[in-house]
């Protein structure tokens, strides 16, 4: 297409070659972290929030769900939400009869949050579907780097711009928001594409009088949270130039993540801190590759930043013993917030300073606010005083009644479990194990429940 037919104001710039950034990404080796030193003000919004795409990038990623685990995951999304729209919306696909189904069933629930919201191939069909199942905003696909526009949709940046601007304005002209999912933003020309794409957009929306969101789509998980770090990889710059460049204003803004480089939750933080309103989440942090971020991770995130109280934050355990057994998942026992052993201690010195004082080695106190008391587990490390917490936990005596480490049953387990790594044992002995052998020295403590 020729650019200076282009009914829009600003125009990409249009290259003969792709851009691929090769200096960045040279592909035969691992990427470069470029700094060019431009640093941007940090800008966190009064009012942030939490976006879920459990249902549709995280589903991507696993076999699919049923009707009946939608509709309950839906639930504890909005247990955990607990009224307060931190967990503002959830994002749904709409293909089959199955993925409509599930939608009806959430929206009968009648909940305020999250708020059900869709993603489309951008057809007249598809269109008219979002419509039919009054849902007020559709995300859609726009990739961005030279990688999709030249290597897979083969096409001009001018044209690729024109073909979006068309999407745009045809959910407009049916009565839908867009959302704009800039897919590999991080690998893209933000000066020849983004920038004028979502100045485009954003004339669109002012034109029908809507606020188009954008979604930022770090696709392969390349973006970085450094000040002074280059283009196109820097969050800081992304987000401040889509804000002061292109108007948008932080409401508008989410960003979406990948754990590519582990810098998932971080990167998702940076967004907030520079100017971005939403994040957006799956549980657990399933979807593509490595993942997506951990709807957990920013829910503790955003208690860190706004101190607040009213997110029901004990329903992550139940809804992780509910994804472990429907979907047979397998959590990383040292996983933040969720993992079974994600405050537990084995170290005798550990447990020696947790038997003074908790808070010497738990930093919050996650038996109140995630239903998760610290766990104590034996193994050849804990000495004596390990297992005298591990017996005080077990017991759940008071202050007052609990045993030392200088107690002779405390002595007489020791000197079982030492012999049992003398023999050769390299597994912790289970809490099971424990309670026999405790209970044959003594019968003092209860049994397991
Ligand atoms: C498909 C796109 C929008 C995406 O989810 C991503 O870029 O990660």
């Amino acid at each position: 297409m020729d650019s200076r037919k282009s009914p829009y104001a600003y125009q990409a710039v249009d290259v003969m070659e792709p851009n691929l950034y090769g200096e960045y990404f040279p592909y035969s080796q691992v990427p470069v972290l470029s700094f060019d030193g431009g640093t941007t003000p940090m800008d966190l919004p009064e009012d942030i929030w939490i976006t879920d795409t459990t249902f549709r990038d995280g589903q991507q990623s696993m076999s699919a769900f049923t009707v009946e685990q939608i509709t309950a995951l839906f639930d504890y999304l909005h247990r955990i939400d607990n009224k307060t729209g931190l967990i503002r919306t959830s994002e749904f696909f709409l293909y089959s009869e199955k993925d409509r189904k599930a939608v009806r069933a959430c929206m009968e629930k009648g909940v305020e949050f999250p708020r059900i919201t869709s993603w489309i191939r951008a057809n007249a069909s598809d269109f008219e579907l979002v419509k039919e199942m009054e849902i007020s905003e559709t995300g859609l696909l726009m990739s961005c780097s030279d990688y999709h526009i030249f290597k897979k949709l083969k096409m001009s940046r001018t044209a690729c711009m024109e073909m979006y601007l068309d999407v745009v304005k045809r959910a407009l002209d049916h009565g839908i928001r867009p959302r704009c999912h800039l897919e590999d933003i991080t690998r893209a020309d933000f000066y020849g594409f983004v920038l004028p794409l979502v100045q485009n957009i954003q004339a669109l929306g002012k034109e029908a009088g809507v606020q188009i969101n954008i979604r930022l789509c770090d696709t392969l998980g390349l973006g970085v949270p450094y000040q002074g770090a280059a283009l196109p990889r820097s969050i800081p710059a992304l987000i401040h130039g889509l804000k002061t460049l292109a108007g948008v204003p932080s409401g508008a803004l989410e960003w979406h993540g990948h754990n590519d480089y582990h810098n998932v939750v971080t990167n998702a933080t940076t967004a907030w801190l520079h100017g971005a309103s939403a994040v957006n989440t799956t549980m657990f942090g399933i979807g593509e590759r490595t993942g997506n971020c951990p709807l957990e991770a920013m829910l503790i995130e955003y208690s860190q930043l706004k101190q607040d109280k009213k997110i029901d934050l004990t329903f992550l355990y139940e809804m992780r013993v509910f994804f472990e057994r429907e979907f047979g998942y397998v959590m990383d026992p040292k996983r933040p917030f969720v993992g079974d052993d994600f405050n537990m201690t084995k170290a005798g010195v550990h447990a020696d300073g947790i038997m003074k004082c908790e808070a010497i080695y738990n930093s919050f106190d996650t038996k109140r606010i995630l239903n998760r008391p610290v766990v104590i587990k034996v193994n050849q490390t804990s000495g004596l005083a390990g297992i005298a917490a591990w017996m005080n936990n077990w017991m759940g005596e008071s202050e007052t009644k609990k045993i030392s480490k200088k107690d002779p049953l405390v002595f007489q387990v020791k000197t079982w479990v030492d012999e049992q790594y003398d023999k050769g044992r390299t597994t912790a002995i289970s809490d099971e194990e424990l309670l026999a052998v405790t209970n044959r020295f003594s019968g003092r403590i209860k049994a397991v429940d």
